[in-house]
């Protein structure tokens, strides 16, 4: 008797243990998958969610909509810990501190013309070597002259008795060609109505996605509320690479199919901006040739649409130091489809050509803002002429 009231109970026992594990994996699979609620972009509803369930927000992003359901109670399911955020370091002062990476263009532009100055007699050969020393640092030929000229007064009438009095010359006339009365402030405020719209704009690889994120990172040290737009829909690994410098910061990025409409992706992105009333969208967009017309004509598009939710506050063309003079050919031809407003000189780290800087904005007309000084995540340096000529002349 005893044995069938033992095995009465433990028949109960495992009846109700079963039935406790089968309601629990069906209210499992009820919730969403972990990936799906932490995606950290905002597709465009009409291109990549259903209609009911309209965009994917990042669940990093405090103000998003889409938040992940809370699990039911009676589960035992524990969340995994939010990721960290980084906080990016604020960008001032980043060119003092990244002076060191000036090494190639301070000394073909900064110490070798000041070498050449302090000489006991500088005569028409040292003028020469001034001269080639300018051009070949990819100043240009016109500011070349420009300089040599008004050395060659200032060396005539004040005359050069030391290495000081040398240093204190050439740092001045340096700073009159790279120009200290220019706005090169990125403009990234809100009106009363709209975000502020930074469009990104530059030919292949010169490091637009790169700067897109790094900007973001200076944006967010400040406090801004930011978007991306991943308009570069040419190259799918661009997308993941924004909205990865996006994660990283708390920053959401609105992308679209590959292959499909950059222009659509940009009105997206900018209406996530109108809508959640965030300071900046920043709009990455493919690499293009500027000898291919049908490419060009796509970003003057691109462009367009945008306005359609909200103006375009800055349009920054991103020119790769290293090419040289080829970037300013770039640039011209950039500057008449997207009317550029500031430009951003990447890789300066990388090159003894940094005389770039004045040779591109006495072509354009248009300020050098930020400047790329190296690959790491806060190496994106907002352009100050002193500190630029101070790093240049540095011991
Ligand atoms: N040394 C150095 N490398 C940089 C700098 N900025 C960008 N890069 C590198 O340049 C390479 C290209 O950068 P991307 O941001 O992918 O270039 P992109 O213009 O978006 O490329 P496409 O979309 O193909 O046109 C990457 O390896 C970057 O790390 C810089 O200031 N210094």
């Amino acid at each position: 008797m005893e044995y069938v009231v033992a095995a009465i109970v433990i028949a109960v026992i495992a009846l109700g243990a079963a039935g406790t594990f089968l309601i629990t994996r069906v209210r499992r699979r009820e919730l969403p998958p972990q990936a799906d609620r932490g995606a950290g972009t905002i597709s465009p509803p009409a291109e990549k969610e259903s209609e009911a369930e309209g965009p994917v927000t990042t669940a990093e992003r405090p103000t998003g909509t889409g938040a992940p359901a809370p699990p039911t109670e009676e589960l035992d399911l524990v969340e995994p810990p939010t990721p960290t955020l980084e906080r990016p370091a604020p960008a001032e002062g980043r060119l003092v501190r990244l002076r060191s990476r000036l090494a190639r263009s301070q000394s073909a532009l900064g110490k070798g013309l000041l070498a050449m100055l302090s000489r006991d007699r500088i005569d028409e050969d040292t003028w020469e070597e001034i001269e080639d020393s300018l051009l070949s640092a990819d100043v240009g030929v016109g500011p070349t002259q420009e300089l040599v000229e008004r050395l060659r007064t200032r060396v005539r009438v004040e005359g050069v008795a030391s290495p000081e009095q040398a240093r204190e010359i050439l740092r001045s006339e340096l700073l009159h060609l790279v120009g200290t009365d220019l706005d090169r402030s990125v403009h990234a405020d809100r009106t009363a109505t709209n975000p502020a719209v930074v469009l990104v704009v530059g030919v292949n690889g010169t490091g637009k996605t790169t700067t897109c994120g790094k900007l973001a990172r200076v944006l967010v040290a400040e406090d801004k509320d930011v978007i991306l737009g991943a308009a570069d829909t040419f190259r799918a690994a661009a997308v993941a690479q924004l909205a990865t410098w996006g994660e990283r910061v708390g920053v959401p990025t609105v992308r679209g199919p590959e292959g499909g409409d950059p222009a659509s992706v940009a009105f997206d992105a900018v209406k996530a901006g109108v809508e959640q009333e965030s300071d900046v969208v920043i709009v990455d967009t493919a690499g293009r040739l500027h000898t291919k017309t049908g490419l060009m004509d796509e970003l003057g598009k691109v462009k367009r649409v945008i306005e359609k939710q909200a103006p375009v506050s800055e349009v920054l063309l991103v020119i790769d130091a290293t090419t040289g003079q080829n970037g300013l050919t770039q640039a011209r031809v950039f500057a008449e489809v997207v009317d550029v407003t500031g430009i951003v000189l990447t890789k300066l780290d990388s090159t003894a050509k940094g005389g770039i800087i004045i040779a591109v904005q006495r072509e354009l007309g248009v300020p050098v803002k930020l400047v790329g000084l190296g690959e790491g995540a806060d190496d994106l340096a907002p352009f100050a002429p002193e500190e630029f000529v101070d790093a240049l002349l540095a011991d």
